[in-house]
């Protein structure tokens, strides 16, 4: 793989057509994620004028429900036929085991990704605010063997788990991360980052690299920078 098809850009934006604009900016991005914002503004119909353009989809609905109600979503989105879809690992073993039946049965391609900890999620916050008793890398690492165990595809977790994720998980597990920025990128609200060239070196197949792309001045230049340090891995 090239190391500029291991970036998925996120459409973080409210309507089709400044979807549609950011695409036609950047023509050689190959992978594009449609998440909450643009889900929820637009629906499903930007899948489709994706796929018409050849892209590859991360839909990242993050869904998180009772068993029944997960497998009745993802028997939705299988119809859609996008490459990746996220889903909570702490929806529990059911709703994850429950998930993948439903896109095994509706014969789809699409892989499933479980949300392991937020990238915006800190130590503390996990430890003080959500009353989680464990380390953040050893519950990170915990929910992505739950939901290796459960049948699923992958995980997205920070690059600072992917290390030891990808040694315990395997190779044919797929390992996602968001929270990826570049040293002269800002960090805003992700906790959790490392650079593109370290977190493709720590074992991730895949990075979410968004507003330092999408909110530069010139994004297909921010692109280039990105991808041409990514070619020195
Ligand atoms: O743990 C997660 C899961 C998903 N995301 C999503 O990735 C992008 C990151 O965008 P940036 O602009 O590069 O921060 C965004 O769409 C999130 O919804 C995440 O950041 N962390």
């Amino acid at each position: 793989m090239n190391p500029e098809e291991r970036i998925i850009v996120p459409l973080d934006v409210n309507s089709t057509e400044a979807a549609i604009a950011l695409v036609e900016q950047l023509p050689q991005v190959s992978f594009w994620k449609v998440g909450l914002e643009l889900f929820t503004s637009v629906g499903p119909s930007i899948l489709q004028i994706l796929k018409d353009q050849g892209k590859q989809i991360f839909l990242d609905l993050k869904l998180h429900d009772i068993p029944n109600t997960m497998a009745g979503a993802c028997r939705s989105v299988a119809s859609y036929q996008v490459d990746l879809l996220t889903i909570h690992a702490t929806a529990g073993r059911h709703a994850l085991q429950a998930s993948k039946e439903a896109i095994t049965t509706a014969n789809s391609s699409t892989k499933l990704l479980a949300i392991t900890v937020l990238t915006s999620i800190n130590s503390r916050e996990l430890a003080f605010d959500l009353k989680i008793p464990l380390e953040l890398p050893e519950y990170a690492l915990q929910m992505a063997i739950l939901a290796k165990e459960s049948g699923i595809d992958g995980a997205v977790c920070s690059p600072h788990e992917v290390s030891q994720l990808r040694q315990i998980c395997g190779d044919d597990f797929l390992l996602v991360c968001p929270g990826v920025r570049p040293t002269w990128a800002e960090s805003g609200d992700q906790k959790r980052v490392m650079t593109p060239k370290q977190a493709i070196q720590a074992g991730a197949n895949y990075l979410v690299i968004g507003r330092p792309i999408t909110a530069a001045e010139n994004p297909l230049q921010a692109w280039s920078k990105i991808c041409d340090e990514l070619a020195t891995v």
